[in-house]
């Protein structure tokens, strides 16, 4: 299997570019992170063009994060912030060569949620295609993101069937799936087409995928085994030193899945 590194969380105590290259050294195949803008873009594809990893993926900005915004896209009467944080991603992931971006929802229960969510979507499609770039949503659990919008693989499923971009897919996060639907492997199986991302952590600790209720043995060979070759993405919270917390990829080292 091979494994990128989510630089959200592993070693998130140092700078991106220190991040990247802490992830090459550790042995991983590619890297990812949530909201990279307080970093030069040139410092970040710097580091990215030393180490030779691709920056798999990166998340549209939040909003007013002390505010308690959790993204902006599916918020009614907040498109010029969202579509500016869009066009933000874009022109960040452009210039550091990621091909993927997560365009998070935040929290709205209106009933125009759901349109305002799929005009902001559709309108991150547009923008992204010319540039190559894959636009991701991903479905939050309810007891880390309360009153989240996008919470089940369903949702998101309609949402891109909807929208219909060929550059829309599902960001399938064990670690959130679990907890709202478990049921891993078959959703997995039925929803390979539509995934672009799949990320993974323990359950219910978000720790190393090592222990928990997740069996990722089981789940790392259910997405192999359909084919699903692109690196798995470890977004779990080390909570200490990242490096100390690295045993899981001895577990599953590459091609020994
Ligand atoms: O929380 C997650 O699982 C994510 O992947 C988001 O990118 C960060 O909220
Ligand atoms: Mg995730």
């Amino acid at each position: 299997m091979k494994f990128s590194a989510n630089l959200g969380f592993l070693w998130n105590d140092r700078p991106l570019p220190e991040a990247i290259r802490a992830a090459k050294v550790a042995g991983f195949d590619a890297v990812e992170c949530h909201w990279p803008y307080d970093e030069p873009a040139e410092a970040v594809k710097a580091a990215l063009d030393e180490t030779g990893l691709t920056m798999l993926g990166l998340n549209t900005r939040r909003g007013d994060v002390g505010a308690g915004d959790n993204g902006l896209s599916a918020i009614p009467g907040r498109k010029a912030e969202a579509r500016a944080a869009i066009d933000e991603a874009i022109a960040y992931a452009t210039a550091i060569g990621t091909p993927n971006i997560h365009v998070m929802a935040g929290f709205a229960d209106r009933d125009d949620a759901h349109q305002t969510f799929l005009d902001n979507v559709t309108y991150a499609c547009a923008q992204a295609a010319p540039h190559g770039i894959t636009i991701l949503i991903e479905p939050l659990n309810r007891y880390d993101a309360p009153g989240y919008f996008l919470t089940t693989t369903d949702q998101a499923l309609a949402i891109i069937e909807a929208v219909g971009a060929p550059n829309l897919k599902l960001m399938f996060d064990c670690y959130h799936v679990q907890l709202m639907e478990g049921d891993l492997s078959h959703r997995i199986e039925v929803l390979l087409p539509y995934i672009g991302h799949i990320q993974f952590a323990s359950v219910p600790d978000r720790g190393a995928p090592d222990h928990g209720e997740i069996n990722y043995d089981h789940v790392f060979e259910v997405a192999g085994r359909l084919g699903y070759d692109a690196p798995l993405g470890a977004e779990y919270k080390p909570g200490g030193n990242t490096d100390d917390t690295l045993a899981w990829m001895n577990i599953w080292a590459r091609d020994s899945v």
